[in-house]
């Protein structure tokens, strides 16, 4: 076995997150066989002295039947309106499967801003960290009904990635209604499985698609990009299919295992290269994403080749390569309207007051490629 397997599978502190295409039918709401199924896996887990974090998406999926709704709906009122039916359904159904555990569940329902927010991370961490020493399994969903389309996270990937950190995980399983990641879209025919990404060139070019049961969110796309997240702040992950949920959390023998960046993010340096919402763009040369990205050098006025967005010293911005493909993410040290002058001059042609990094290596995550 891998050592990312060995390692999920003694993990003593994991978030588990299920798709709604694991949990819900279309036309027939939320399927208690399969819940039930997948929470007499995590209680094993948790009878074996571990704590789990429960991501669960579906609220949306399940409140379709009891609303009358046909089809997952486009707009966000009625999906708001589907997911406070849907949600409610879904965290009786969970109080009631843990129960025959005894196990007590309870319900986290987080905005971006919860995560996103540095004083709100805190706060999160705070619950979290009591629920669990309390003995209780969070159950956490976006809370979908109260979330706008500017501050949603809009898939449950991205959270349990975030979630996962935000508690200290030592492994994400990300349980979905596929077993695994595939070299191209399985719908599509002949594809084959993979199952360890070592580094992020494994991955590269593979291709990714949307959702096939017209449940889920983010489909493959959501799910990669949460396992590069994880798997780049030093955590192990899992992609398998919900109906192996027992194999996967007693063995992390099925799917696809993400092996973990050497080193574990710092809180602020994960918040920075993650989860902060990123106001600009920094376009850098060849040689200025060699000194940032390899050398972890501060990034100079010389090395820049264009400004887009609208910040303020203090934001986070990205960095970009002449592809326009992120490379890093940092907190900027002069306003946008600042930048056009200075950019592409060496530091001595300019006026001592900015003679500065424009990036600070202290405050500048390289991006894992
Ligand atoms: N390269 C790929 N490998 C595996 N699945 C893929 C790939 N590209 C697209 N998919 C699709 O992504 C789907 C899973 O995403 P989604 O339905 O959003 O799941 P969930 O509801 O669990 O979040 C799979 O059913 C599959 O059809
Ligand atoms: N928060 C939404 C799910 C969003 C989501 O990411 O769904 P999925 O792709 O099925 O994990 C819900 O509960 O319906």
């Amino acid at each position: 076995m891998s050592g990312t397997r060995e390692a999920i599978a003694r993990a003593r502190r994991l978030v588990v997150k299920v798709g709604s295409s694991a949990l819900t039918t279309a036309g027939s709401g939320l399927d208690v066989a399969r819940l039930d199924a997948l929470v007499d896996a995590i209680a094993e887990r948790v009878s074996r002295d571990a704590q789990i974090v429960l991501v669960s998406s579906g609220a949306i999926g399940a409140g379709l039947a009891p609303l009358s709704l046909g089809k997952r709906p486009r707009d966000l009122a009625t999906q708001q309106a589907a997911a406070s039916v849907g949600q409610l359904q879904l965290a009786h159904a969970y109080a009631e499967s843990f129960g025959r555990y005894s196990l007590t569940v309870g319900q986290v329902l987080l905005t971006s801003d919860d995560v996103v927010r540095r004083s709100h991370y805190r706060n999160a961490q705070r619950t979290f960290s009591r629920l669990l020493a309390l003995g209780a399994v969070p159950v956490v969903n976006e809370n979908d009904t109260v979330a706008t389309e500017e501050i949603r996270f809009g898939d449950n990937d991205r959270l349990a990635a975030l979630v996962a950190h935000l508690i200290g995980a030592d492994a994400l399983v990300l349980l979905s209604d596929v077993d695994g990641l595939y070299d191209g879209d399985p719908r599509d025919g002949a594809t084959r499985k993979l199952t360890e990404v070592l580094s992020e060139s494994d991955v590269d070019g593979i291709s990714v698609g949307m959702s096939s049961s017209g449940l889920g969110t983010g489909g493959m796309v959501s799910k990669l990009a949460a396992a590069r997240t994880a798997a780049g702040a030093g955590i192990p992950v899992l992609l398998a299919a919900a109906s192996e949920a027992s194999a996967a959390l007693t063995s992390a023998s099925p799917g696809t295992a993400f092996a973990p960046a050497d080193t574990r993010l710092s809180a602020r340096r994960f918040w920075l290269g993650y989860a902060a919402d990123t106001t600009g763009t920094l376009r850098l040369d060849d040689g200025a994403v060699t000194a940032v990205v390899r050398r972890r050098r501060s990034l100079l006025a010389a090395g820049i080749t264009g400004v887009a967005g609208e910040f303020q010293a203090g934001d986070v911005v990205d960095l970009v390569d002449t592809k326009d493909r992120p490379v890093a993410r940092g907190v900027v040290a002069f306003d946008a309207t600042e930048l056009p002058e200075l950019i592409g001059r060496s530091s001595h042609e300019l006026p001592e007051e900015q003679r500065r990094e424009v990036v600070h290596a202290d405050d500048l995550v390289p991006l894992r490629r």
